[in-house]
């Protein structure tokens, strides 16, 4: 039990503060429960002794009703507090965690299935908001009222008392040992609750594809066949728990029966008196009915214990390191400085690699697939730190700088453009939030897309679905670059779009990229060199290392990689779908 309490305590920090008032709530309510079997024990005794008059029974009623309205009254106050204690905690921790795993080092993401993570933010946080605002208050209620019955039973009868005493002992291991059962089977469930969580995002995300190759429904046997494992680990559950949760239950129920018997005897021998009789009674249906909902909650609590111990572990998990809190950097020339990086189990993906992007300048990355260009990326915006060298800004560190200083510094625009399932005033916005309507539209201006935001039915109004959906793959883009312009940091990463666009939408995102990359460092990914003859500078990237680097014409001069791929990119041009002699001569005269 301590075990869960220390993990209910690191999770919510100064917010336990927050349980306090329920806690003693539920130890109020346990104690009028008590004055409430007090008053019957009373009566049943004064009845016995035939003492039974009018004004007691009127006293007695009248009590019984304070008791009575007192602790529905209690219990509204109780449940509310609970319930709105319970929830600031949890929207509390959401936002922790949320904030907490945005400075994570994405290797993090990396190692963490999509389902683990779903599963931490719904699942784990459910789970933990269920034992703050159910199981634990009953808990400490139970608890309180078998500590209170055993001293009662003690100062009674300290015979029966010990009766007690000695079939709880009897009984609790096979409580804790279904608390420990509960306990070491909740990791694989909580496996088998990722597993369908990640292939229900899995399956969603692939919706197209698994219908064009026929893997819906059952044929799709990914998803089926977590369903099928969560399901029989569900039941597993279950029954590995049930057997000691009833077996505990069965006995401390017994508790009653023995009183029954063991009092009988002792009233018959004259070794106790009617009184003594009925306390005790009264007693142990009132304690073997507390100590069944601890046999019940226990288990739960140990394997909700879990979900605690989770969340814990994330909130240990330390986020990027930084010595200062402000980028200070005299200008934003980023260096490479013998930069070696591998993502996991040491497979090297840059080796050694040294390269310098002038201020105000734009630098091109080119290369075969795989070769490193968006590894380079993802390590100047810092989601991952180099194994050795140093990447610096303006002669900063980038591993001393703080990451949302060093966000602040920087745009990137992805090939996968993800746009919330907002307005577009609210996507475009969100680059910087205190921008009035004029920025945005002058943002959106220069990136070409005002006039179809304006042609929409509710202008910068319009949702756009979950990811940008409703809108084409030109329209994100420019909204993007909309976004990205608002922003107007100084350093821009751009990942230029592999696919070919059409010849307007082209025109005018290059247009827009234009006005977004004016008088800025620009690091520009490159899948067709045609954009980038102009370029400062074009580094040839391969297996992570600089293979060319110079202009376009001092590249194309050397006649290596780069030069042969220009030549490579102008055949293919002219590639047409299902070319016959007829459209060769066509084409040809075309030309
Ligand atoms: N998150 C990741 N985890 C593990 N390995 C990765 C990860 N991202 C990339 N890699 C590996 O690192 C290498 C370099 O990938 P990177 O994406 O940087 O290449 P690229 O030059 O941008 O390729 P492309 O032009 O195809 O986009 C590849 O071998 C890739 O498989």
């Amino acid at each position: 039990m301590t075990s869960v309490i220390r993990n209910i305590r690191a999770v919510i920090g100064e917010k336990i503060k927050l349980l306090y008032t329920p806690i003693l709530l539920a130890v109020l309510d346990a104690f009028l429960n008590m004055l409430f079997y007090s008053v019957m024990i009373l009566s049943i005794v004064t009845l016995i002794k035939n003492q039974f008059t009018e004004s007691f029974f009127f006293r007695g009623i009248a009590v019984l009703a304070v008791v009575f309205i007192f602790r529905t009254l209690l219990a509204r106050y109780s449940f509310a507090s609970l319930q709105l204690n319970g929830s600031v905690i949890a929207t509390d921790l959401r936002l922790r965690l949320a904030e907490h795993v945005r400075g994570l080092n994405s290797g993090y993401f990396n190692q963490n299935s999509v389902g683990k993570l779903t599963s931490y933010f719904s699942t784990d946080i459910a789970d933990f908001e269920q034992v703050l605002t159910h199981h634990l208050t009953d808990f400490v209620k139970a608890l309180f009222s078998v500590s209170v019955c055993m001293i009662a039973a003690v100062v009674i009868d300290f015979r029966f008392a010990g009766v007690m005493v000695v079939m709880i002992l009897v009984a609790l291991p096979l409580m804790i040992k279904g608390g420990s059962v509960g306990h070491t089977i909740a990791p694989e469930h909580r496996v088998r609750i990722n597993a369908v969580i990640s292939r229900v995002v899995e399956y969603i995300n692939g919706i197209k594809t698994f219908r064009l190759y026929r893997l819906t429904g059952t044929k799709f046997e990914r998803l089926d066949q977590s369903f099928n494992e969560l399901k029989k680990s569900s039941i597993r559950v279950e029954l590995s728990m049930m057997p000691y949760v009833m077996i505990f239950s069965t006995i401390v129920s017994f508790m009653i029966p023995v009183a029954l018997i063991w009092g009988t005897n002792l009233l018959i021998q004259g070794n106790s008196t009617p009184e003594q009789y009925i306390a005790v009674l009264m007693l142990s249906v009132s304690t073997s009915s507390q100590l069944m909902t601890i046999g019940m909650l226990y288990p739960e609590l140990k394997y909700l214990s879990k979900s605690a111990d989770n969340l814990r572990q994330i909130f240990e998990t330390q986020p990027l390191p930084y010595t200062k809190d402000a980028f200070i950097g005299a200008d934003h020339e980023i260096t490479f400085e013998h930069v070696s990086f591998s993502y996991e189990n040491g497979v090297s993906v840059l080796n050694d690699l040294s390269f310098t992007v002038e201020d105000g300048k734009t630098t091109a990355l080119v290369g075969p697939s795989g070769s490193g260009k968006s590894t380079v990326i993802s390590l100047i915006s810092r989601f991952w730190d180099v194994d050795n060298g140093e990447i610096r800004m303006g002669n900063e560190k980038l591993r001393d700088i703080r990451p949302d200083a060093l966000t602040e510094e920087i745009t990137c625009v992805f090939q996968d453009v993800y746009l919330f399932n907002d307005t577009i005033l609210n996507n475009i916005r969100m680059a910087k939030p205190s921008a009035t309507m004029e920025e945005v539209t002058q943002a959106s201006r220069l990136a070409n897309c005002h006039e179809f935001i304006m042609q929409m039915e509710n202008g910068y109004d319009t949702l756009v679905g979950e990811g940008g959906s409703t809108l084409s793959g030109g329209e994100k883009q420019r909204v993007s670059i909309a976004r990205a312009l608002l922003k107007d940091a100084p350093v821009v990463l751009l990942d230029e779009s592999t696919s070919s666009l059409d010849v307007d939408n082209e025109k005018e995102i290059n247009h827009a990229l234009d006005h977004l990359m004016a008088e800025k460092t620009v690091v520009v990914i490159a899948h067709r060199l045609d954009t980038i003859i102009n370029a400062d500078q074009i580094i040839v990237l391969d297996e992570g290392s600089v293979r060319e680097k110079g202009t376009h014409q001092e590249l194309c001069r050397q006649q290596g990689w780069y030069a042969q791929m220009i030549k490579e990119q102008e055949v293919a041009k002219t590639w047409v779908i299902g070319e016959t002699s007829e459209t060769k001569d066509i084409l040809e005269d075309a030309r």
